[in-house]
């Protein structure tokens, strides 16, 4: 082969905290109702058996404190505060404790969701991939190593200019990080630049242009996003 016949995208990569390296993203998964109260809030309820996922293109990435465009075809596009991590080893049928060891670094994320397109989506039995896989929808703020941070019940928080609309624990989380990787490794062969999005809490809701969503979980850098007008 000599070459390709034309350009192709670069890679999408996140900050890391302390690091000059950048952390590139290979795949984004994202773990569907793992907190009750949200779950109950979409009509749902959480399932104890296993977790379930959906699955943002890694071209969905912006880095947090970005303003960008509200996006095309929604009229009820909806805010998800989140804790991602990024593995850093492969895994594959791992146990709990593989599966924690692989884990390279957490950091605040926000899975903007077109509301409106993941119902119909539920309606007629077809994939969430309008209402979920979103340009500019993963949005996600510098990681911090796990060597620095472990989830343990810290707050995890989001505001739409300054108002809280979520607020709750890490602790409230269904699937622990350990459990959601050792689950997905049965399904595929994790590498290092695979991210999860490990679910949002109860409160979710609409943004407009003009509005401001900031975001934290304690001890892990904030993230904020701002909305323009649609292009
Ligand atoms: C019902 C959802 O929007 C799924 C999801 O993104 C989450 O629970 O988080």
């Amino acid at each position: 082969m000599s070459g390709y016949l034309f350009d192709t995208p670069k890679i999408q990569s996140i900050p890391v905290k302390g690091e000059a390296a950048e952390y590139p993203i290979n795949r984004i998964f994202c773990v569907g109702r793992n907190y009750a109260a949200h779950a109950a809030e979409m009509g749902g309820e959480v399932d104890r058996e296993a977790p379930w996922y959906f699955i943002k293109s890694p071209s969905a990435y912006v880095a947090s404190h970005a303003t960008v465009p509200y996006p095309p075809g929604t009229a009820n596009f909806h805010y998800e505060m989140e804790l991602a991590l990024g593995l850093g080893a492969p895994v594959f049928r791992a146990d709990a404790a593989e599966a924690s060891a692989a884990i390279y670094g957490y950091g605040c994320a926000l899975d903007m969701t077109r509301r409106d397109r993941q119902q119909d989506g539920k309606d007629h039995r077809r994939p969430w991939d309008l209402g979920k896989d979103i340009e500019n929808g993963a949005v996600m703020a510098p990681l911090t190593r796990a060597s620095d941070w472990q989830p343990m019940g810290q707050r995890i928080h989001l505001a739409v200019n300054g108002e809280i609309k979520q607020d709750a624990s890490l602790e409230d989380m269904v699937w622990t990080v350990a459990e959601i990787v050792s689950h997905l490794s049965g399904f595929y062969h994790l590498i290092p630049g695979d991210v999860i999005m490990t679910g949002t809490p109860a409160g979710v809701g609409p943004v407009v242009a003009g509005d401001k969503i900031t975001g934290g979980i304690d001890g892990l850098d904030p993230i904020a996003l701002t909305l323009s007008d649609p292009e």
